[in-house]
């Protein structure tokens, strides 16, 4: 664990107590040698020892996104808080359901979208706010993997998680979150609370083999977007077959675009773990026609190193709302996150994609 001193932090430290396997405590002894976690922190072979622990205060779900209804809820149902891994459940109904348990408990309870908290979205949400963008009218956001699909993770029958319809695999929930996370954080977030509302949404989406989307276009129409009036749109694009960068060098261009009346945010991928924007001011009488020679010296650069995985800062927002008393993130809120699994129901809906009713259910526990 990086000591927090490393990203200039010093009001909240991070203790690994324990970790759990459902398989076997060996597993967990071994993640925890591998992570070079205190020796003093207890290894536990299942979810349900873990959970009993009274060193552990925070349980952070990383499983399958089919298991985490039933782990977050048999977290707080022991009286622990929880930082659940993205996508925060199959659906917005359980999403819910985990939301009003954590209010009945008083627990705090967060969707792990690490990307929320780096410096680089914290900045773009602020230079939206602050009108730098004038009214933002258009996002559009891309993460696509460029897979070989039947070769990386399976043909028909496939039991990877990424296409395995057992555990809510697919482009959307497990990439396109993050498009999505691009649209929200800059047409929903930065609009006061009592202003937002949940976008209208058209999808297009193909099957795999197995049923999970493999290609998934989103349009979205949030009808009152930051520095205005107006209605803007998001697009949102997840695709397992064709790549936002198709070399791996970043130069194809922003994985993200956000378009205001006085200039444009490009950000370069991945959409989840993005170190560099640049700013391009609006210049009047431009004429599409003409291409102007050179580069633009009113562009501005700007480099937002990591110093490391980049997970911690979502891990301090944890610590520092526990220690105060919250039991919802400002900035990865509930409703947030609930809106957010609506408009994924919604698209799963527009294109067919069904899970199993054992994890699409409110039912708890249901042995998976
Ligand atoms: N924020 C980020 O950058 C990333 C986030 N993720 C998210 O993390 C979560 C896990 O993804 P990932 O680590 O790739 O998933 P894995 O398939 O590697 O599963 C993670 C763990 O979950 C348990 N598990 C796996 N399959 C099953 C199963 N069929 N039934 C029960 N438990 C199972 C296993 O632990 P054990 O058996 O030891 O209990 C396994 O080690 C997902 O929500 C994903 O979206 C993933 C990658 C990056
Ligand atoms: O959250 C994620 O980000 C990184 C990707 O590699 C991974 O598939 C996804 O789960």
């Amino acid at each position: 664990m990086l000591d927090p001193s490393t990203r200039k932090v010093s009001d909240v430290k991070h203790t690994v107590a324990a970790a759990a396997s459902s398989s076997s405590a060996s597993r967990a002894k071994h993640f925890l040698e591998t992570c070079k976690c205190p020796s003093s922190a207890a290894a536990y072979g299942s979810y349900g020892e873990l959970v009993k622990d009274k060193n552990v205060d925070i349980i952070y779900v990383a499983t399958p996104h089919s298991h985490h209804y039933q782990n977050t809820m048999l977290c707080l149902l022991n009286g622990k808080h929880v930082l659940c891994e993205k996508a925060f459940t199959v659906n917005a109904a359980q999403a819910k359901k985990l939301a009003e348990t954590a209010k009945e408990k008083k627990l705090f309870l967060m969707e792990a979208v690490w990307t929320r908290f780096f410096p680089l979205s914290i900045q773009i949400r602020k230079m939206i706010e602050d009108r730098e963008l004038g009214a933002v009218h258009r996002v559009i956001a891309d993460l696509s993997f460029g897979e070989d699909v039947e070769n990386t993770w399976g043909a028909n029958g496939a039991k990877h998680r990424m296409v395995n319809m057992d555990l809510a695999g697919g482009a959307l929930l497990d990439l396109g979150i993050y498009p999505l996370t691009w649209c929200f954080q800059t047409l929903y977030h930065t609009v006061p609370a009592s202003s937002r509302k949940p976008p209208s949404i058209i999808a297009s989406v193909e099957q795999y083999a197995t049923g999970a989307d493999e290609k998934t276009s989103m349009l979205l129409t949030f009808p009152s977007a930051p520095g205005g009036k107006h209605a803007a749109h998001g697009i949102a694009l997840a695709n397992f077959r064709v790549a936002t960068d198709p070399d791996g060098h970043y130069t194809s261009g922003p994985a993200i675009r956000i378009q205001g009346t006085k200039g444009e945010i490009q950000v370069s991928g991945p959409a989840f773990r993005p170190t560099h924007y640049r700013f391009i001011p609006a210049e009047e009488d431009v004429d599409p026609r003409k291409v102007r020679q050179g580069a633009n010296p009113k562009v501005k650069e700007v480099d937002c190193p990591i110093p490391g995985q980049g997970m911690f800062w979502e891990a301090d927002e944890c610590a520092r709302c526990i220690r105060d008393g919250r039991v919802e993130s400002e900035i990865m809120g509930w409703e947030e996150s609930i809106v957010i699994m609506e408009t994924m129901d919604q698209v799963r809906k527009q294109g067919g994609v069904k899970y199993p009713k054992k994890i699409e259910t409110l039912d708890y526990p249901v042995s998976m």
